[in-house]
């Protein structure tokens, strides 16, 4: 024996070993890689997309049922049809050497080998297009649940959760939810396995044929016996192959079904939300006349009526207006058009003559600052919740610090130990807790970072005692001196610091002047604020006090 020769073929066997082995290592690192590649750009496209889209979209449940149903477009849903056609390329080899050989023997082998794969197709094509569909019908219950989840599980929640004992009840209907969509996806599911057991019969049964077949050739002596069990293989082989094949085409179709909702997304538009020039004209800095309404109307998508309608008015550049109201008369409806953040339905918005369509967005994100009363409350160091008011100006500490202090943010951040770096809130580290109102010196210092021509201030002092709020815009007056400003205010008071008021009913701008010549007027704005004038009383702020304050 040459052990020599044994000797090298023995290395060379573990050669081989230790490479198919190293190749498989390696694709799959390759594969994972891929993968995670994909999922990151596809995670990226979608929040660009979300960031991006006009504010009208959120507004839309069927916005939030496609982002929701295409989140769970992973990259592996990508990568499946690449790696299904690389299988199906093997299985293709696979099959031409088994049919070549089939062939020789029978053209009957040959067609019953293949004959499975048919309804095999048919019937893994229409499964994918039901669980594709069902997922859509699934999608609206789906989300319920999850937000049924997300109260179970935020600290926002938490507190009424506890006091209205709501937690039994909620993971009841919660379960419910869970259920009738895991009832109607097993349904699904044992249709699918009952034809596949139909399948599973026909293929056999083919096979038996196939077998019969084999056995009379033997029999008419075309085949010889020895051959019995390589031709039985082959016509297994055939079967398995072709079997795979169209199970793999049709798993490209199902995939491509995600893909296509997901592309679907992508270009989600809904022209009517859009807005509808593309002209790009810088915002007139500074403001030199001031901001026109041109009856303006505007309807939410999916509302029968308008929000605000028949809204006309100047605001000289430089004034500062108080909008007032009550309850869903139209206020941030108005603030809403203002920004630009909603396309009117009708009428024109000017700044300086400009037509706010025509001006640039990121311009008039830029100019037009307002603090909403729903702010954010990042749960992020005190640094960030400033400045991301103007992430361009992000290390600028003395300006960070220099707002804080005028809007008393710096009184309660020197207890912090590590003062603008503390955490606020406890959702990412045990951080700082604020109360209402500290926030909303937060929320003031972030706007007056960002700057801007005209200021807003949507009734973000909610939590704020009467004489609070007053002082609140008194400081608001003085930190915004040059500029243009509106705060809207259900407190009849604040709103008298104003240079004039503009007030709001059922959608409609019903009165526009001075404190003094609305109460002479002794119409709505008069009625309101006699409504509320007890509380000043009741907080001993008296007339003179809030006069004293507007000089
Ligand atoms: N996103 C929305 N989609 C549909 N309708 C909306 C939406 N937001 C507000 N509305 C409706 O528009 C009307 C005006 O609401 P808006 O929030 O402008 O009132 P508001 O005067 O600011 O009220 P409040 O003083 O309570 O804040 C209301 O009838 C409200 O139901």
């Amino acid at each position: 024996m040459d052990y020599n020769k044994v000797f090298w073929l023995l290395i060379l066997q573990f050669l081989i070993i230790v490479c198919s082995s190293g190749i498989r290592l390696i694709q799959e690192y390759i594969d994972k890689h891929t993968e995670i590649k994909i999922d990151y750009n596809i995670q990226k496209i979608i929040s660009n997309k979300t960031s991006s889209v006009p504010l009208a979209y959120f507004d839309m449940p069927e916005f939030y049922d496609h982002l929701n149903r295409i989140q769970g477009s992973v990259g592996n849903r990508f990568l499946a049809p690449i790696k299904n056609s690389f299988q199906i390329g093997q299985a293709t080899i696979r099959l031409i050497s088994y049919l070549a050989f089939l062939l020789t023997i029978h053209w009957s082998l040959l067609l019953l080998s293949v004959a499975a794969a048919i309804p095999l197709f048919i019937i893994q094509k229409k499964y994918g297009k039901r669980r594709f569909l069902l997922l859509y019908n699934q999608t609206p219950k789906a989300r319920e649940g999850q937000y049924i989840t997300s109260l179970l599980t935020n600290r926002e929640s938490a507190k009424e959760i506890r006091l209205f004992q709501l937690g039994g009840y909620l993971l009841d209907r919660w379960s419910k939810t869970y259920f009738e969509n895991a009832r109607e996806s097993l349904r699904l599911l044992r249709r699918n396995q009952m034809s596949n057991l139909g399948l599973e019969m026909f293929s056999g049964l083919l096979l038996t044929c196939s077998a019969g077949i084999i056995v009379w050739f033997t029999r008419s002596s075309t085949v010889r016996i020895g051959d019995f069990v390589v031709i039985s293989q082959a016509v297994q082989g055939t079967q398995t192959s072709i079997n795979q094949i169209s199970s793999l085409v049709a798993q490209i179709y199902e995939e491509s079904l995600y893909i296509q909702d997901f592309y679907k997304f992508i270009q989600f538009k809904v022209p009517i939300l859009e807005r509808s020039s593309q002209s790009e004209y810088p915002f007139p800095t500074p403001l030199q006349s001031g901001i026109t309404f041109d009856n303006v109307a505007f309807r939410y998508t999916g509302s029968f009526t308008d929000s605000i309608s028949e809204i006309n008015f100047f605001i000289r550049a430089g004034e500062k207006i108080a909008i007032v109201g009550e309850n869903g008369s139209g206020k941030t409806t108005l603030i809403k058009c203002l920004m630009g953040l909603y396309p009117v339905s009708s009428g024109r918005i000017y700044f300086d003559g400009i037509n706010i369509e025509e001006i640039k967005e990121q311009d008039l994100r830029k100019n037009i600052t307002v603090v909403f009363q729903d702010f954010m409350r990042y749960s992020f160091s005190v640094r960030d919740n400033i400045a991301f008011g103007n992430v361009e100006r992000y290390g600028d500490i003395e300006e960070i610090k220099k707002v804080a202090s005028k809007t008393g943010v710096d009184k309660f951040v020197k207890h912090f130990s590590k003062g603008y770096d503390t955490y606020l809130g406890k959702y990412l580290i045990n951080g700082e807790d604020l109360s209402g109102g500290q926030w909303q010196k937060i929320a003031l210092a972030r706007l007056l970072f960002r700057g801007g021509e005209v200021i807003i201030l949507d009734e973000p002092t909610a939590s704020l005692d009467p004489r609070a709020e007053i002082e609140l815009f008194k400081q608001f007056h003085t930190l915004t001196k040059d500029k243009t400003t509106i705060f809207i205010s259900h407190r009849m008071a604040a709103a008298k610091m104003a240079d004039r008021i503009l007030v709001m009913k059922e959608g409609r701008l019903v009165e526009i002047g001075t404190h003094k010549e609305l109460m002479e007027n002794g119409q709505e704005y008069y009625r309101l604020y006699q409504l509320q004038s007890h509380w000043y009383s009741d907080n001993n702020i008296s007339q003179q006090e809030v006069i004293g304050w507007m000089k």
